[in-house]
Formats: structure tokens, sequence, C-alpha cells
């Protein structure tokens, strides 16, 4: 019977037998089950889900903690992670395979430019991404319908996702082509089908009943179809890796070259060409991680720009201030990686936009892989552990205001941009986003340019639901924007 389990466990509420908790779970908004519970039982707490026991953290000093240790470093045993993905990739990998593959895929996005530090490799990064920046702003202006508005929506997965297929394949899409559209449909779904906490993750009978069915076999034949894709992009690269292979060719005909590890999946045949004996570089394994590059760079970044749009044509203080600063220092010259620093209030509202409405609510939950105290309490192994980041960045004794956009929030006195502790977007630790530098380089160029050059408003007597869905992310509901032009 599902109670508290053993003794040592944080407490937490009682569940029913086999179901646990989930029936209590608001399956669009378990972030704020959670957090409500949090309110209740503290900012540690145990959660029953089905076949799964749950210890939710919901404050930062805790999940600084847990995320630090090895022994938290694994992933929950969810039918995502372990049915589905099968412990490949990167994602849902633990242990050695884990270990290199991360090792490889961070070191290759340095090589790629996603560092801090101005230089040759990032200057190169940065005019990759501000070719989607330019796409994007063409795609939403120059149209008849301005009035309407329009839902960036798909823009924003064109424009941010050619920049992902460049860095990740090597290679783009005409806006037009079946297989890029596929590609986009295949994911969008997939993402919405599968939630963190949906309870086909906790419930194996559930995968039986015949509507959970038809689920399970769209995401196998979409995973089947998609890794089959890959293995022609694959097959392609590595001819363009082969020694005697073509000479390197243009970005014109779509494909690059992958010589100087110009792209990561060039950068990860390289690296297998150099470990011919690892278990860990077989094309099964490349086929997962590439997916989970895709999938985790777009999905997140496009997400937050939604928010962002959306948030900024709702708030039109916040965007009155965007634009005068951009105005004052570029002075109508397109923004760089440079001027970062220079334009603390678009930075603030990036930060703002991804506190307020935090893309992974629950995180992106882990798993014990050792029995491990945590104040005091005896975490067995097993468990799945939910950085709660939801409560902590709508925690009211830290923000104040938590439910108001106020980017100046992100602003010290001096007006320079502040850190907090507890702004923890991309989770802490030794798992933490690996492409977070990437994703900030893409959030800040396409953000600046967006502000620059136009304004954002809805269409005439609408209102924006600003709640929006929680699937794997939370993601804004359909919304057309006024996307006006303007000349800095
Ligand atoms: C706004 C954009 C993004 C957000 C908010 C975001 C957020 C996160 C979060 C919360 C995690 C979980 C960390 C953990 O388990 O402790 C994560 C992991 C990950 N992210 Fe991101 N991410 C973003 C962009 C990207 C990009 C651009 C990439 C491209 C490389 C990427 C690749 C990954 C990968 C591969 C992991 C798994 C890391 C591991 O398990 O070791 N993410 N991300």
């Amino acid at each position: 019977l599902w109670g508290r389990g053993p003794r040592g466990l944080p407490p937490g509420p009682w569940g029913l037998p086999v179901v646990g908790y989930l029936p209590w779970l608001d399956r669009l908004r378990p972030h704020e089950t959670l957090t409500a519970l949090s309110r209740r039982f503290g900012p540690i707490f145990t959660v029953p889900m089905g076949g799964v026991r749950a210890v939710v953290l919901a404050e930062e000093a805790l999940v600084r903690t847990a995320l630090a240790r090895e022994a938290c470093s694994g992933r929950a045993p969810l039918y995502l992670t372990h049915g589905l993905m099968q412990g490949h990739g990167l994602i849902c990998a633990e242990g050695p395979m884990w270990r290199e593959q991360r090792r490889m895929v961070a070191g290759a996005l340095k090589n790629l430019g996603a560092v801090k530090s101005a230089g040759p490799r990032r200057d190169r990064l940065q005019a990759r991404i501000s070719k989607g920046v330019s796409a994007l702003l063409e795609s939403l202006t120059g149209r008849e319908d301005v009035e309407d508005g329009v839902d960036p929506h798909g823009h924003l997965t064109e424009a941010v996702g050619n920049v992902v297929n460049d860095v990740v394949f090597g290679r783009t899409w005409a806006p037009d082509d079946p297989t890029w559209l596929w590609l986009q449909r295949i994911q969008d779904e997939g993402t919405k089908l599968i939630g963190v906490a949906g309870a086909i993750n906790f419930l194996p009978f559930l995968r039986l009943l015949p509507q959970n069915g038809r689920v399970i076999h769209w995401l196998k034949e979409g995973q089947r179809s998609q890794h089959a894709l890959y293995a022609d992009l694959v097959a392609e690269a590595r001819a363009a890796l082969a020694p005697q292979g073509p000479p390197r060719q243009d970005d014109d005909d779509g494909v690059q070259g992958v010589q100087d590890g110009d792209n990561l999946l060039g950068a990860w045949l390289l690296e297998a060409t150099r470990r011919p004996d690892s278990p860990f570089y077989t094309d099964r394994q490349l086929h997962f991680l590439l997916a989970d590059l895709f999938g985790a760079a777009l999905d997140t970044t496009v997400t937050t720009l939604r928010w962002l749009m959306l948030f900024v044509a709702t708030h039109p203080e916040a965007q009155q201030r965007a634009h005068r600063e951009l105005d004052e220092v570029l002075q109508g010259r397109a923004p760089t990686l440079d001027d970062l620093a220079s334009l603390p209030f678009v930075a603030a509202t990036i930060m703002e936009t991804q506190r307020i409405r935090s893309v992974t609510p629950l995180g992106i939950p882990h798993g014990v892989r050792e029995d491990t105290v945590l104040e005091g309490y005896v975490i067995p192994k097993g468990t799945m552990l939910i950085p709660l980041q939801w409560a902590i960045h709508m925690d009211p004794s830290r923000w104040g205001d938590p439910q108001e956009f106020r980017p100046e929030r992100f602003l010290g006195e001096d007006g320079a941009v502040l850190r907090p502790d507890g702004f923890i977007p991309f989770q802490t630790g030794k798992r933490m986003c690996v492409g977070d530098e990437w994703a900030r380089m893409m959030l800040f160029m396409f953000s600046a340019g967006l502000l620059q050059r136009l304004h954002l408003s809805l269409p005439d007597g609408e209102e924006a639901d600003l709640e929006g869905v929680c699937g794997i992310t939370l993601t804004p509901k359909d919304q057309r924007i006024r996307c006006a032009a303007r000349n800095p």
C-alpha cells in the first residue's frame, strides 16, 4: 500500500493504493498543485506517483545541494526516460555513457563558439544565429495583415529551428521542405503528448488502455521515422568526413563540411573515429543523441521567445523602456553579443520572462542512484527528485510580487544586471543544461533583434492567456500578436 513509504522519508500527502497522489495532480498545471503542497509540507516533501516515489525540492538551496551530488545525478525511472529512450542519448543517459557523451557535447559546443568571451569562434556562432534573426524579422514583417496580427510560433520554430539544424546537423532546410515540416510537427506533438507528470509515465498498466496505446504507438512510430531520417543525415555527414571525400561545400546546397567539426554531428563522428573501441559511439546512440540535442535546443528556446513576445506585447511600459535602451545604445545598427553589457534592460526582460514562465516548471527530474541523506531524511535509491522551478521562481518571500512581470527586478541600483541565486532556468549542478551558453546567445540575439525592429501588441479587443499549458515544457496557447515594423 502506498503511504509515506519507509521511515526517514520527508513528509507529504497520503495517496491512494496504486495511483498514489496522481488523481489530485492537476494534469495541465502540475507545477501549481506541487507548489501548493510545498506551502503545506515545507520545501522538501514526498509524493507517491503511481509506481514511482517522488521527492519534491521546492527551495533553491536544497536543489543546489542535491543536484551537486553524484548520488543524485541519475534520471528518474519514468517510461519516458527508461522505456522510450532506454538510457540512450544524453538527457536520459546515466553513468559512464552519460559522462562520456556529456564531455563530448560540452567540448564540441565550446569549440563551436558557445562561450562567454569574445573571439573568432564566438563570432562565427553569432553569425549563424544572426542569419536566423534576419530570417525571422523578414517573415514577421512585410506582411499585409499587420492589423490582425500573426501567431509567431511557426515563424520562431522555422527561424530558430534552422539555427539549431545548422549547428546540430550542419545543414538547413527551406521553409516548405516536407522533411523539415514533418520534423517540426513530430517534435511539437511529441512534447505535448508526454508530460513529465503524465500518468502514463508512472502507471505501466495505463499503456494498455486503447487511447494511451495509440499515443505510445504514435510516439514509437515518430521515434522510428525520426531515427531513419537521422541515419540519412549521418550517412551524408560521414561521406563529407571521409579523408578522400569531396572538398568542403558551401551553405548553398544545405551541406557544410564537417572536417573542422563545424557542427555537433560532425564533431561526434570525428570523436568516434578517435575511439573505435568505445561502446558509447554507436549509430544507435548517435540517433538518440541527435534527437535530444534537436529537441532540447529548439523547444525550450522557441517557447521562451514566445513567452517573451507575449509578455512584452501585454506590458507596454516594459516595451517602451526596451525600445528606448536599444535605440540609444545601438543608434539603429543591429545588436551583437558585445552589446549585451550595454543593454541591461533587454537582458533583464529575458531573465524576467524565464522566471515568470519557467519553461520547465517541474525542472527536469533527476533520479537517485544511491541512498542519500537530504535535510536529515533518507532518500532511497530509485526515487525521482523534482527540482520544482515553479515554486522557486514564484516564491513570494524571495520576489515580493512574483505574479507581476517586472524586468527591473533583475537590475541593481546602479542599473547593472543582477544574478539572484533563486533564478535557475537551466537548473544547477552536474547535469545543468549543457546548452546554456548557446541558449543565452540565441535568446539575446533573437530578443534584441525582435525588440529593436518590432512594436508588439495584441490585435484590438483581444486578451491574451498568460497561463499556458504544461507538457514537458510550459507553453503559451496560440495567440496572434501584431508585429509592426519600427525604424529605430
Ligand atoms: C532557453 C533554453 C533552455 C532551457 C530553459 C533549458 C533548460 C534545461 C534544463 C532545466 C535542463 C535539466 C538540467 C538537469 O537535469 O539538471 C536541461 C538539460 C539539457 N539541455 Fe537545456 N535548456 C535550454 C536550451 C538548450 C539548448 C540550446 C541545448 C542544446 C545543446 C540544450 C541541451 C540540453 C541537454 C542535452 C540537456 C541534458 C543534460 C544532461 O542530462 O546532462 N538545452 N536544459
